[in-house]
């Protein structure tokens, strides 16, 4: 039976639009204001019911990570595993301070009203750090990070829980954010940003009225091209510090088009400028979308939404006086994860206070901080060398590997990465220190279990200390046993500048033959940078008739998904009349209407397209052919753009 149909509209009606904070802005964390801002109040101490005694044998006491206790303390805490299990979880239920945490969120929410009047100034009441939030992205201040370093000091890591127990048996628990190094560590080489490319310009309908020009004509210019988001390597840069601060990249939007055939102006383009060696994912995936090793490397990720056409574009032979525009193409938006693997062709890795960053001192016009205590270096730290004009190499002196650091114990898990990008390693032992050996195979197991291709890489051994008595008397036999193992090490003390050059020289040797071996290999770099925006480009070209429809039985919706059709109707300016003609021609002719009336549509059903919810109604004309219908009541105009 011929059915003949009316379609009547109520634009974005489908849920998904954003709704805003009646505000304008998202909700902060509150954080009472310090009556005396020159003062800083002591940050807020977290006591565990053991005795000092137990905390000080497992180097609790230690506050933040510049000074961490003597080696022997870098064990697991040895509490009675009845009472307190480290490893796995924490818990402070039967400690006083729950009771103390407990009384202090009940009294939060005063606080909270009281200083909406403005009498809760009272800094003591602060425990901010037991709320629980995201990591990474954010920003984070210099108080969250002496919170950071007050929650390690106590000897907590990453992942850990806190469960709280009320008295009457009711149980709590709150999941304590990741707390793993102080945010600018962990902001060193990792971040996340928002990028977005501008929405193109809206087309505009418009006419030719001029003296002695009868029938002027259509003149409404189309719109601008949106800016694109580019992403640039800049030399200068050795960290994605900067990314700490500026978290939102967005493009400009293209200007609208105007009467007298003008096209808008094109969006402004954002440039994302990111270290060399930063890896870019899409949020929440494993796979790399870039790779920029090079500083001058330029990656367009996000092409700007094409602007849409005015109504000049639509005039036909047919159709003399269009009334109809295109509104702007959106832009593209995602969220990016930034990785840094530092581009050095050297590594120098060891245990901690075996005397690295000495060495790239002597070796390089690098000038890190040196102390006699580990930990000293917490960031990773590059020198140049250079042997001649046009012979350089650049070397990387990483924080002190402890064993554990695979697991994240002291600082190397968090920097054992940038030795991905060496070529070669040099390996620094303490020869003063009491079993070298000892040492050197540890930092050895932990770059093993770490990466195996990180163990692979060719490396140097350098005896350092050797104007130390006790590393004098330690090398023969240090030496002996890895000439057995068929490593040849070399003895050097870097602080009297000796034997270092003899190191160097072997670790340039290692990296001449590694770059041979690729080059022999024929490893190549990514081509084509601009994949990623190759893949929205293709994404936006998809035709209109490729869709899909589904059915919801129980709310009687038809849901017609396609990429080609969405665009469409994200680009109908529903305010001029023309545009729903065109709409209800373009579902006729890629074949919706036929679809769906195949699929069994019924008077009073729910059809969304895009953002579109129509309802269906049959026409009663008989003539076969789908004909929508504008229902006045039914419309809701979309916000203008
Ligand atoms: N006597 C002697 N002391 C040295 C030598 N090389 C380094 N040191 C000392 O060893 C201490 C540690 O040196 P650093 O260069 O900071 O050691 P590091 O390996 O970078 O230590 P972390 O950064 O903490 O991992 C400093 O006090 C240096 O002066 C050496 O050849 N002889
Ligand atoms: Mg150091």
């Amino acid at each position: 039976m011929a059915t003949s149909i009316s379609i009547c509209f109520c634009p974005y009606a489908q849920s998904g639009r954003r709704v805003r904070n009646p505000r304008g802005s998202t909700p902060k964390k509150h954080r009472p204001r310090n009556p005396n801002p020159k003062v800083k109040p002591d940050p807020p101490q977290l006591k565990l019911t053991t005795s000092s005694k137990e905390l000080s044998s497992v180097g609790a006491e230690a506050t933040t990570y510049t000074r961490l206790p003597p080696k022997e303390d870098f064990s697991l805490p040895s509490f009675d595993s009845s009472s307190y299990q480290f490893a796995s979880e924490i818990k402070l239920s039967e400690s006083s301070y729950a009771a103390e945490i407990r009384r202090e969120i009940d009294e939060e929410g005063d606080e909270e009203e009281e200083e909406e009047n403005g009498v809760g100034d009272n800094w003591e009441l602060n425990y901010g750090k037991f709320e629980v939030f995201e990591v990474g992205g954010e920003e984070e201040d210099e108080d969250e990070q002496e919170d950071d370093a007050n929650w390690e000091g106590l000897g907590f890591k990453d992942g850990e829980k806190i469960e709280f127990s009320g008295s009457e048996g009711d149980s709590e628990e709150i999941s304590v954010k990741e707390k793993g190094v102080p945010a600018v560590m962990r902001c060193f080489d990792r971040a996340k940003i928002y990028v977005r490319a501008g929405n193109g310009g809206n087309g505009v309908v418009a006419f030719r009225r001029e003296k002695y020009v009868p029938l002027g004509g259509p003149s409404g210019g189309d719109g601008g091209r949106g800016g694109n988001v580019y992403v640039e390597v800049d030399g200068s840069m050795n960290s994605l510090l900067p990314f700490r601060n500026s978290v939102h990249f967005r493009a400009g939007r293209g200007s609208h088009g105007q009467g007298r055939m003008q096209a808008g102006a094109r969006g402004e383009d954002v440039v994302v400028k990111v270290a060399p060696g930063t890896v870019i994912r899409e949020a929440g995936k494993e796979e790399a979308l870039l790779e920029l090793l090079h500083p001058g490397q330029r990656a367009l990720l996000l092409p700007g939404g094409r602007g849409g056409r005015g109504n000049a574009s639509f005039k036909s032979g047919t159709n003399k006086v269009p009334r109809i525009a295109e509104n702007g193409e959106e832009g593209p938006e995602m969220w990016l994860e930034l990785e840094l693997k530092l581009v050095a062709d050297v590594g120098i890795v060891g245990a901690p206070n075996a005397g690295k960053s000495t060495l790239l001192s002597v070796i390089s016009a690098a000038q890190p901080e040196i102390a006699n205590y580990p930990f000293t270096t917490l960031l990773p730290n590059l020198g140049v060398v250079s042997f001649d004009y046009d012979s350089t190499m650049v070397v990387a002196d990483l924080p002190g590997l402890l064993e554990g650091a695979h697991r994240g114990f002291g600082l190397g898990h968090e920097f054992l990465r940038h030795t991905e990008r060496c070529s070669a390693l040099v390996h620094v032992v303490d020869g003063s220190s009491q079993q070298p050996e000892f040492e050197f195979d540890a930092v050895r197991l932990e770059l093993e279990l770490f990466s195996p291709e990180i163990a692979e890489k060719p490396f140097v051994v350098a005896f350092n200390k050797m104007d130390l008595l006790e590393a004098r008397e330690n090398w023969p036999s240090f030496k002996e046993s890895l000439q057995a193992r068929g490593i040849e090490p070399f003895c050097m003390s870097a602080v009297q500048r000796e034997g270092t050059h003899d190191v160097i020289c072997a670790a340039y040797k290692l990296l001449q033959e590694r770059k041979a071996a690729v080059e022999l290999d024929g490893f190549g770099e990514q081509n084509n940078l601009n994949h990623v925006a190759d893949m929205v480009r293709k994404r936006r070209a998809a035709s209109i008739d490729e869709f899909e429809i589904s059915h919801d039985s129980n709310t009687n919706t038809w849901h017609v998904i396609g990429s080609g059709l969405q665009r469409f109707v994200q680009m109908t300016n529903w305010r001029y009349v023309d545009s729903e003609r065109r709409f209800q021609h373009v579902l006729e002719a890629c074949g919706v209407n036929k679809s769906l009336m195949k699929l069994g549509v019924k008077e009073g059903d729910t059809v969304i397209v895009g953002e579109m919810e129509m309802v269906w109604h049959d026409s009663a004309d008989g003539s076969g052919s789908s004909n929508m219908k504008r229902s006045a009541d039914s419309i809701k105009w979309p916000e203008w753009k």
